[in-house]
């Protein structure tokens, strides 16, 4: 196994990984990956004889408030300092592509000030169920549980709400919605930097936080402060997404930066964080979210979402091995 090179599995395969019966080979991996994971094994001279499948068993992690229960896996947030910049697309399209690879996931919605994800997902025509202990009944969307204050409060009016009252209500959500198991939750946090965002980071049992920027310098001053905050409360950080990247023509196929670029890779490299991904400004992306059609599963084969699929999975690898060597 160890010559076998695998970067999309962290380097090489692990060989407690690996269990064969007869012509049939089992990767069992401790993070999500897509199935193109398994293919330096299928392509190998000698390992290439077996017939290869994938299998998932998502490691959970140790989380930064080990005081707190922990339901879940792991518990990822998604946080932008400055509104707009696609942190809920991310979250809905990250989600997606996390189940896609054989996870359990599940959504919630802490946006207090716009929570778009109900929207995204859809589930809005029904309301929210609830067990007999009045614990919440989470909306299975394209299976993933998904809860948010969209599917509790009429438009606008969460938005008026003060600081403390937020955060206990997301705090609340999250504790009081049966989940079940899962391997991965993903948070979209509300945007920016303030006290609703600090106290999230510091009551929740965080595994790890995902900054969203464009490349933009307005967006990139405020990603700094997400990253100085999650620093602050000792979130560890997964990394960057810089979304709408580029617009890339669909007539000649110009890539034109309109927010600038590689904005992104320069603040990862400033703070030693990776870059998890660079997605471009897609119509179709848009069109998906306001029509709540998951792009990719409408165009696997797209670049965008091949991209979001290997943001996807750097998430997951990052995740796992930031904690491992934490834990060394
Ligand atoms: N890569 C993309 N390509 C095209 N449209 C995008 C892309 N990313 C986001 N959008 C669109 O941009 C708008 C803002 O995105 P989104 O709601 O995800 O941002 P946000 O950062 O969560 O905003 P808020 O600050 O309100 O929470 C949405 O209409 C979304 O469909």
């Amino acid at each position: 196994m160890n010559e076998v090179s695998a970067p999309e599995l962290g380097g090489q395969v692990a060989a407690e990984w690996v269990s064969v019966e007869g012509k049939q080979a089992t990767l069992t991996v401790p993070f999500a990956v897509t199935d193109e994971s398994l293919q330096p094994l299928q392509q190998h001279a000698v390992l290439g004889q077996w017939q290869w499948q994938k299998q998932i068993k998502v490691a959970k992690l140790r989380n930064s408030q080990p005081d707190l229960p922990m339901t879940f896996g792991n518990v990822i947030v998604v946080s932008s300092g400055k509104g707009g910049v696609g942190k809920s697309s991310v979250s809905v399209n990250l989600a997606l592509a996390l189940q896609q690879m054989g996870a359990k996931v599940g959504l919630l919605d802490a946006d207090i000030y716009g929570p778009s994800i109900a929207t995204m997902m859809g589930g809005q025509d029904s309301p929210l169920e609830f067990t007999e202990n009045n614990k919440m009944l989470p909306k299975q969307r394209w299976d993933i549980a998904v809860n948010s204050l969209g599917y509790l409060v009429q438009p606008g009016d969460a938005t008026i709400w003060r600081g403390p009252m937020a955060s206990g209500a997301l705090q609340q959500l999250f504790n009081d919605t049966r989940w079940g198991s899962l391997d991965y939750l993903i948070v979209d946090m509300p945007p920016g930097t303030g006290d609703v965002q600090l106290t999230l980071a510091q009551k929740l049992p965080v595994t790890g936080a995902i900054v969203v920027t464009t490349p933009q310098t307005i967006a990139l001053a405020d990603a700094e402060k997400g990253i100085a905050m999650f620093n602050k409360v000792s979130v560890p950080l997964v990394g960057i997404i810089e979304n709408m990247s580029y617009f890339s023509c669909p007539s000649c196929g110009h890539e034109e930066p309109i927010f600038g670029s590689e904005g992104g890779l320069r603040v990862a490299k400033e703070h030693n964080i990776p870059l998890l991904g660079q997605w471009p400004l897609q119509r179709q992306l848009r069109e998906s979210l306001d029509g709540q059609q998951p792009f990719i599963r409408q165009h696997p084969e797209h670049p965008l979402a091949r991209e979001i699929f290997a943001t996807a999975q750097r998430t997951a690898r990052h995740l796992y091995f930031q904690r491992q060597a934490e834990s060394q």
